[in-house]
């Protein structure tokens, strides 16, 4: 087995940014800034957002952040993201997930600005991965697509593995990962296999994978059976057990085969947040863009 140093690519790509918006201020003298939304207390969201604050501060992002109690209503979030939106100080805006429970999530996420959905959450920035016909056509218009997914494609490129002609398969079909990841994937020329719960023979099929995503929210689900020797493991799981912090593969089950595979913690989980600063930078220059073809 030979493991992927997510973090290590993570604090590289870090300090790409930092110097980036350096530079900006230079160029500039304009801050990206970058909002930050948690409803409730849940303590697994509040350890993310103070770690988004921070990453923020260590780049020379400015953030903004504000709490709203659990109780609060769809329309209280959505009011407050319209004054987000009207913030010209403010170039991102991130809703922390989940939220509490009942409260529709996605018509939370239509209410941000598309060009300040660092989350590519948005049903127009969704809409632009899912037209787009390339990689570079992603990146050559800037499209903000969701932090995690461009996260695990940004690891899969800085080690050097490729993915043009690959069978990949992404276990999950989230909105937030399994479905723009896959779409990713598609746009780098891999034939992708995106399963779910409802997929029969899920073991064959991945067994049959170069790659293999998994990102079910199911703690040590993959094993070896699902795994082929030479395969490349991308787990995304983040689960909180009695044992520890452990993710969707059975680490242990496959450590000792002939694999490629990014660990939990240390590997996908760190990049989501550097790829949260990338998108605040993107929508940065996004929206200077546009305001400035704007008519006055
Ligand atoms: N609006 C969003 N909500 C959520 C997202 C998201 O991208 N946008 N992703 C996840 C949680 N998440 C960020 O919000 C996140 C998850 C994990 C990590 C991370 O660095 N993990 C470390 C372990 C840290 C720990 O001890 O918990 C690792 O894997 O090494 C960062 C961010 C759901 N919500």
């Amino acid at each position: 087995m030979k493991l992927i140093d997510g973090k290590k690519i993570s604090s590289d790509k870090r300090a790409e940014i930092k110097e980036e918006v350096a530079k900006i201020k230079q160029q500039t003298e304009k801050i990206p800034g970058l909002a930050t939304v948690l409803v409730g207390g849940d303590p697994a969201s509040r350890v993310y957002i103070k770690s988004k604050i921070k990453a923020c501060e260590d780049a020379g992002i400015k953030s903004f952040h504000h709490n709203l109690d659990a109780n609060s209503s769809k329309e209280e979030i959505i009011a407050l993201i319209k004054k987000l939106n009207e913030n010209s100080e403010i170039d991102g805006i991130l809703l922390q997930l989940p939220l509490p429970q009942n409260k529709d999530a996605q018509e939370c996420l239509n209410a941000v600005s598309p060009l300040k959905d660092v989350d590519g959450l948005h049903p127009f920035n969704a809409g632009l991965l899912n037209l787009s016909k390339s990689w570079n056509e992603i990146i050559e218009k800037n499209i903000l697509v969701s932090c995690t997914p461009l996260g695990v494609v940004h690891i899969l490129h800085k080690s050097g593995i490729i993915i043009e002609g690959k069978t990949a398969v992404v276990i999950g079909r989230s909105n937030l990962v399994g479905k723009p990841l896959s779409m990713l994937l598609l746009a780098n020329n891999a034939t992708v296999i995106m399963a779910h719960s409802k997929t029969r023979n899920l073991k064959e099929i991945c067994k049959s994978a170069d790659i293999v995503v998994a990102a079910v929210g199911k703690s040590k689900f993959v094993n070896k059976d699902f795994i082929k020797t030479g395969a490349v493991v991308i787990d995304v799981g983040i689960n909180r057990t009695s044992e520890g912090l452990c993710g969707d593969v059975d680490f242990d089950a496959v450590k000792d085969m002939d694999i490629k595979i990014t660990p939990v913690p240390g590997g996908v989980g760190p990049m989501t947040i550097t790829m949260l600063l990338e998108n605040t930078l993107k929508a940065f220059n996004n929206r200077k863009r546009y305001l400035s073809n704007r008519m006055p």
